[in-house]
């Protein structure tokens, strides 16, 4: 006897509805219910990274890789669920309507009682979990009500804004990438649909208004293009290694400025991409591939086990060094005041103290491969504990090396803080006023140097800093800009940083949640 198999929620998901409504769901009820799954999926993996304080990807990347089909849809309710979040949680909380089966699934009960009681309930149609929770839509309705009283408010976007930190707006960037196109060509392609111009400072970068959505472009997903913010694309900029040098890039994925390295080489010589992390040397891998690049080597191990002897790096001339960091300048832009772990505080020494120490490690050992004459050192951080103290701690070794500060973009106005003799040479980003927080340190072989200022137009330093030790002194008024102690202006941007959560702490200060 045959017996026939019962029908499975995967491959029948509108079964429910059918029997119920006796109809067949719409096409928009069908596309509603796949981006559930596909934003549910996302919103899993972010979450686990969060909690674990290592992400795979932010959101908008996670959400645009290839395997996600309904991107638009998906992106919005992963940040819609996300912002509503710890609304959802508490009303699902004091609802109490979950067993241990339903909470085994909690990022899509999230997304459906996001559409439940915030978005648009008029598509859920579906499967299981939307049955149930339609169900139960009273109790979650009541439970809300519950909840406004609670918080003294009246109206659910007051509830709301009781979540949310401010908005950050900034110019969409673009960066051509020049072994699949060139800029003139891409300039006039973006032109016929949107206003746009090369960037006054950054080589191959184009700026578009804020808010312009170029996932979808075709000169985008045939890898003509990289959606890249202007300070990042500086780093790659700032090493400018030359065609035929072979390059380590220390912390590449997911390799944004590997292949901006290999377009900047012309395709020509080799890089060696090395990352530590096994599921982001997948991302590395697509994006080498998407770039056409064809000289970039992926090694998956640690760069801290890289042996500086070994034959293998003898002629290695740069290195590019973007290592793991808070992301503290970044946050707003990937999204991150989202997540629960902004909730807790921004001062999280512990992490913070142990990504310096892997920060200053991995510094020391860029400065110690024999051939090196270029380092270039960034993160999307504001914190001086991972800029400028990293830099501090190995200027006695760098000088032991020949190296030196060498001052990048000299026409960008924002520079280090001023904690040593030398920081003029560092560059800074501001997270508000520059839409994102970057810091870039570049270390050039005093034998080299004349040399790197042809091909780059980076200005010499007037002061070496390669005979004496950071000079540190006292504050005074008369003598600001250069002689500072480290501690007072690591306070001056820890308030900086928290600018991005500032509503949060004046609602605390209030006594409000
Ligand atoms: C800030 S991200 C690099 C971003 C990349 N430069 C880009 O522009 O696309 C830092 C990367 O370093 C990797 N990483 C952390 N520790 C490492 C180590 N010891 N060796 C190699 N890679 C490491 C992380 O997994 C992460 O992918």
């Amino acid at each position: 006897m045959v017996r026939k198999k019962p029908p499975s929620s995967k491959s029948k998901p509108f079964a429910a509805a059918e029997k119920t409504e006796n109809r067949r769901p719409s096409n928009s009820e069908r596309s509603a219910y796949f981006a559930r799954r596909e934003a549910a999926k996302v919103l899993r993996s972010v979450l686990q990274g969060d909690a674990k304080r290592q992400a795979v990807g932010s959101i908008k990347s996670l959400v645009y890789s290839p395997s996600i089909k309904n991107k638009k849809a998906t992106f919005a309710l992963v940040c819609q669920t996300l912002k509503h979040l710890p609304i959802i949680k508490d009303v699902l909380e004091s609802a109490a309507i979950l067993n241990s089966k339903w909470k085994r699934q909690e990022e899509l009960i999230s997304i459906i009682v996001y559409d439940i009681l915030f978005g648009q309930e008029i598509s859920l149609v579906g499967g299981d979990a939307e049955k149930f929770l339609i169900g139960r839509k009273n109790a979650l309705q009541s439970a809300l009500a519950k909840l406004l009283v609670r918080k003294k408010v009246k109206s659910i976007e007051n509830l709301i804004a009781l979540y949310q930190p401010a908005d950050v707006s900034k110019p969409c960037c673009v960066r051509v990438n020049t072994l699949k196109s060139d800029v003139d060509c891409a300039l006039r392609e973006l032109g016929k649909q949107f206003t746009v111009r090369k960037d006054d400072i950054v080589p191959d970068l184009l700026i578009l208004p804020p808010h312009t959505d170029l996932h979808n472009h075709p000169l985008v997903l045939n890898g003509s293009a990289f959606l890249q913010g202007k300070a990042s694309s500086m780093v790659a900029a700032v090493l400018a290694p030359k065609p035929g040098w072979e390059v380590l890039d220390a912390c590449s994925a997911p390799g944004n400025k590997t292949v901006h390295l290999a377009a900047l080489m012309g395709g020509k010589g080799k890089i060696i991409a090395c990352e530590l992390n096994k599921d982001r040397i997948k991302r590395l891998e697509d994006t080498v591939r998407l770039s056409g690049a064809t000289n970039i080597e992926i090694r998956h191990g640690d760069f801290l086990n890289l042996n500086p002897r070994d034959s293998s790096f003898s002629k290695i001339r740069a290195i590019l060094l973007d290592p793991s960091c808070s992301g503290s300048g970044t946050a707003a832009q990937r999204l991150d005041h989202l997540l629960p772990s902004h909730a807790t505080d921004v001062t999280d020494t512990e992490r913070l103290n142990k990504l310096s120490a892997f920060q200053k490690k991995a510094l020391a050992h860029a400065l110690s491969f024999p051939a090196v004459e270029r380092v270039v050192y960034s993160t999307c951080s504001v914190n001086q504990i991972e800029n400028e103290d990293v830099i501090i701690s190995v200027l006695p070794l760098a000088a032991s090396h020949g190296f030196q500060l060498v001052t990048p973009f000299p026409q960008w106005h924002r520079r280090g803080l001023p904690v040593f003799e030398g920081s003029e040479h560092l560059l800074r980003t501001d997270p508000i006023e520059d839409h994102e927080g970057f810091f870039i340190a570049l270390f050039v072989k005093k034998s080299s140097i004349n040399d790197s200022e042809e091909q780059t137009g980076i200005r010499n330093t007037p002061r070496a800093l390669t005979t004496k030790k950071p000079h540190f002194k006292r504050h005074s008024h008369a003598n600001r800009k250069f002689s500072v102690i480290p501690a007072v202006y690591s306070g001056v941007f820890k308030i900086w940083n928290s600018r991005l959560v500032m509503k949060r702490r004046i609602r605390r200060t209030k006594g409000l949640p």
